[in-house]
């Protein structure tokens, strides 16, 4: 089953209703250059609405590390994400697991940074451009996803209801992460569209099954 994280939360309501529909993960971000940026104090209040086996995902890029320690130590995420410059080693000085975005922007040419993360908890390859930032709504080419990877592979970039099934087929991810594609504005979502997305990742399961 493909796992679902929605990203860029900033209302109580949107993360609980992504959670009784089914999402596996919610995606909480912290970086300045974001426009679905939350604070410290109101992702906390967030986490602790949210039920039991849901995954919060503090997101970074090219943050400070006494930054991204202050929000461990506010919201206890269960997992961080970075979007940046960030080295392997510098991702790990948290001892915290980590999702690692790859800018796939620039097509073949950024594959070999996949390989550079051996630590991360798996890797997210996500639409924009190298140094551009993350929620860009631009899809890649998913044919280009590589399948000898250790890690998990995580798909991002304008998903959305509509195109969601064909990037299932074609980059078999193992999880599925969209922002601006169920947002009515950035950081609102929107029932409805959030409603379709997860619908349509679960008919995408489902294809080929008897
Ligand atoms: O969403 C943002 O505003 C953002 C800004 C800076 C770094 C990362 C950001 N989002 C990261 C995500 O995980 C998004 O879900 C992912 O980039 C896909 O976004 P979208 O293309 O809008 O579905």
């Amino acid at each position: 089953m493909t796992r679902i994280k929605c990203c860029g939360m900033t209302r109580i309501e949107d993360a609980l209703l992504a959670a009784r529909l089914g999402a596996d993960a919610i995606g909480l971000v912290f970086t300045a250059r974001s426009k679905r940026r939350t604070t410290p104090a109101r992702a906390r209040e967030i986490v602790a609405a949210l039920p039991p086996f849901v995954a919060t995902v503090a997101l970074f890029m090219d943050d400070e590390a006494d930054r991204v320690r202050q929000v461990i130590d506010e919201v206890e995420p269960t997992l961080l994400q970075f979007h940046g410059s960030e080295t392997d080693g510098w991702c790990m000085q948290f001892g915290r697991p980590f999702l690692k975005a790859i800018a796939m922007g620039e097509g073949a040419a950024a594959l070999e940074r996949l390989r550079e993360y051996p630590r991360a908890a798996a890797l997210l390859l996500d639409g924009h451009g190298f140094g551009e930032a993350g929620g860009s709504g631009k899809a890649f080419d998913w044919s280009l996803t590589p399948h000898d990877l250790v890690q998990p592979l995580m798909l991002a970039g304008g998903l959305h209801a509509g195109n969601v099934d064909a990037a299932i087929r074609a980059a078999r991810p193992w999880a599925v992460d969209v922002a601006g594609g169920v947002e009515s504005a950035p950081g609102i979502k929107d029932p409805a569209k959030l409603a379709a997305f997860i619908a349509a990742v679960r008919a995408a399961d489902r294809v080929g099954e008897p």
